[in-house]
């Protein structure tokens, strides 16, 4: 029995050799948490919402006014819960729907509350057609230790049946394309 599983102690953990990836997003009407969903079910990344401790009014037009008021404030509303062990991961899908041609200013605050030095950011939005507007150069200047991949950007119709999308998405990036690029 030459191919004993039991020589399986002299190699290394098979883990070692993938790299490790967390989702986070944030999404106010659902659509960028289905794009987030299917990027979990296609890759088995971790997932993680990014909730606000004071959550938002389920009011769209109310909405506007709010968002605009934090953008103009430069605000960074309090997130209710904190990623566990967040530098155990090399690559980070980051989703947000634009707001007023920016990211929600709560992405900001996670942005600033974690250390994304040596991480690549594969970045996706979902919008009503303005797609990323400004928002790579500004993860870019937040993150400058950093990669930024080619990002995927849904207008929020299509984020209804994202799976195409996302495996395209996916395979252009290349898992292994995107662990050489870190660091
Ligand atoms: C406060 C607010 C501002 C928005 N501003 C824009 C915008 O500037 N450009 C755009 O294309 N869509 C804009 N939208 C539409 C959202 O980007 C779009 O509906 C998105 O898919 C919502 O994602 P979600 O369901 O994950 O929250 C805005 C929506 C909201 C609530």
């Amino acid at each position: 029995n030459n191919d004993s599983e039991e020589n399986s102690t002299s190699s290394e953990p098979e883990a070692t050799m993938d790299s490790e990836a967390l989702i986070v997003y944030f999404s106010w009407s659902g659509n960028t948490e289905s794009v987030a969903n299917e990027i979990a079910h296609q890759t088995g990344a971790d997932i993680f919402e990014i909730i606000p401790e004071e959550s938002y009014t389920d009011d769209y037009d109310a909405l506007l006014d709010i968002a605009q008021e934090e953008q103009a404030n430069n605000a960074r509303p309090e997130i209710a819960e904190t990623v566990e062990d967040f530098e155990q991961y090399d690559v980070v899908y980051l989703g947000y729907p634009n707001w007023w041609g920016d990211m929600p200013m709560i992405v900001y605050t996670f942005l600033d509350d974690y250390d994304f030095s040596e991480k690549t950011i594969a970045p996706f939005v979902t919008s009503g057609g303005s797609g990323f507007s400004g928002t790579i150069s500004t993860i870019e200047s937040m993150e400058p230790d950093a990669v930024v991949v080619e990002g995927l950007s849904l207008g929020s119709s299509e984020a209804s049946e994202p799976a195409d999308a996302v495996s395209e998405w996916l395979s252009s990036m290349g898992q292994n394309n995107v662990v050489l690029k870190k660091g």
